[in-house]
C-alpha cells in the first residue's frame, strides 16, 4: 500500500534544501509526497531573500490536505513567522503519526534574523508535538537560549540534553565539525533520556547545501515506514553521507555544491 508523507516548507529556485531536496528525498523511497509552502527563498551570491507566502494561502493549503486521509509521516521545515507556526501547530495537534521538525533558523548562504516570538513558539508549541527535532548548533544554543558554541563532545550532549528536556520532544543535534578535526559529530537524545552518538569521517567536499533537510526528509520516511528512531537516524545519517558524496555543482564556476539524493537513480539508467 501506498506510504504518504507531507512536507512543510519553503521552496529553493536553487533545490539546496527546502521543499526541492524533500521531494527528491521522498522519491527515492518510493513514497507519494504532498507539500504546503511556507515561502519562497532566493539565494543570490551575497543575500538570501525569503518571500512568505500570504497567511491565508498558507492555511488554505492544509485546508486543501483535508482530501487526504492519513500521512504516515508529517516533516515541518523552514516557517518564516509565530503566525505560520500556528497555523502550523492547529493541524498537527491531532495528528498522531511520526513528525520531524527541522527548525530551520540558519542557512549555510547566509545567517538570519532570529525573532525571539519565533523561539517561543517553536518551543511551546511545534517542538513539543515532534517526535524528533534536527536543529544544527546554531539552531540548538538559540532555541536552548545558549550564548557560546559547544566544541567538546559532552558539551554538546549537555546542550542536546538541556533542548530535549525543554522542548520535551527528542533530539537530533547536528553538532558537524567542531568537535572532533575531521569528523562530523551527530547527537542523538531520545525523549527517555537515551543517548547515542552518530560519528563520522568529514566528506571533503563543499558539496553539502541541503543536506540538513537531506537528513531530516529522510528521517521522516523511515519513520513513515515504521522504523525505530535510532534507526532510523543511523539510516538517514548514511543517506545524507552518500549524497553529499555525489553532490553536483551548479556551474563549473562553483565549488559549492547540492546533495543530490537520487544519484544512484541516474546510474540505473
Ligand atoms: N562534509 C560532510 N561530511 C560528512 N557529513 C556531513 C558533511 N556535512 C554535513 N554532513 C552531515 O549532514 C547532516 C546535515 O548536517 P548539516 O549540513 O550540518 O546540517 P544543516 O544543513 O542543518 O546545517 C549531518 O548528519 C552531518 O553530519
Ligand atoms: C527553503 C529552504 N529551507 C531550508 C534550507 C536549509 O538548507 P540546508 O539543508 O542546507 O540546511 C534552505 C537552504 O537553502 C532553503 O532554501
Amino acid at each position: 500500500m501506498v506510504k504518504k508523507v507531507l512536507t512543510i516548507a519553503g521552496s529553493d529556485s536553487l533545490s539546496g534544501g527546502g521543499l526541492q531536496a524533500d521531494l527528491a528525498t521522498f522519491a527515492t523511497k518510493g513514497l507519494a509526497a504532498f507539500s504546503v509552502i511556507s515561502s519562497i527563498a532566493i539565494i543570490q551570491e551575497n543575500a538570501v531573500t525569503i518571500q512568505p507566502v500570504d497567511d491565508q494561502t498558507f492555511a488554505t493549503q492544509f485546508e486543501s490536505l483535508e482530501q487526504v486521509d492519513h500521512f504516515d509521516a508529517i516533516k515541518v521545515g523552514l516557517l518564516c513567522s509565530v503566525e505560520q507556526i500556528e497555523t502550523t501547530y492547529h493541524f498537527l495537534k491531532g495528528y498522531l503519526g511520526p513528525i520531524v521538525v527541522d527548525p530551520v533558523l540558519s542557512f549555510k548562504e547566509g545567517e538570519l534574523a532570529v525573532d525571539p516570538e519565533i523561539l517561543t513558539a517553536y518551543l511551546d508549541r511545534l517542538l513539543p508535538l515532534a517526535t524528533v527535532a534536527t536543529p544544527n548548533l546554531n539552531e540548538a544554543i538559540a532555541l536552548a537560549h545558549q550564548n557560546y558554541l559547544p566544541r567538546t563532545k559532552s558539551a554538546a550532549v549537555a546542550l542536546a540534553k538541556q533542548l530535549s528536556a525543554r522542548a520535551r520532544c527528542a533530539i537530533y543535534l547536528k553538532a558537524g565539525q567542531q568537535i572532533l578535526a575531521d569528523h562530523q559529530i551527530d547527537v542523538l537524545m531520545d525523549e527517555d533520556g537515551h543517548l547515542s552518538v552518530i560519528r563520522h569521517e568529514t566528506i571533503h567536499s563543499d558539496g553539502n547545501n541541503g543536506a540538513g533537510c537531506t537528513l531530516a526528509a529522510a528521517l521522516t520516511a523511515r519513520l513513515a515506514f515504521g522504523d525505530e528512531l535510532y534507526d532510523a537516524a543511523q539510516r538517514a545519517a548514511e543517506f545524507t553521507r552518500q549524497g553529499i558524496r555525489h553532490a553536483y555543482s551548479l556551474s563549473d564556476k562553483r565549488s559549492d555544491g547540492n546533495v543530490w539524493p537520487n544519484w544512484y537513480l541516474a546510474k540505473n539508467k
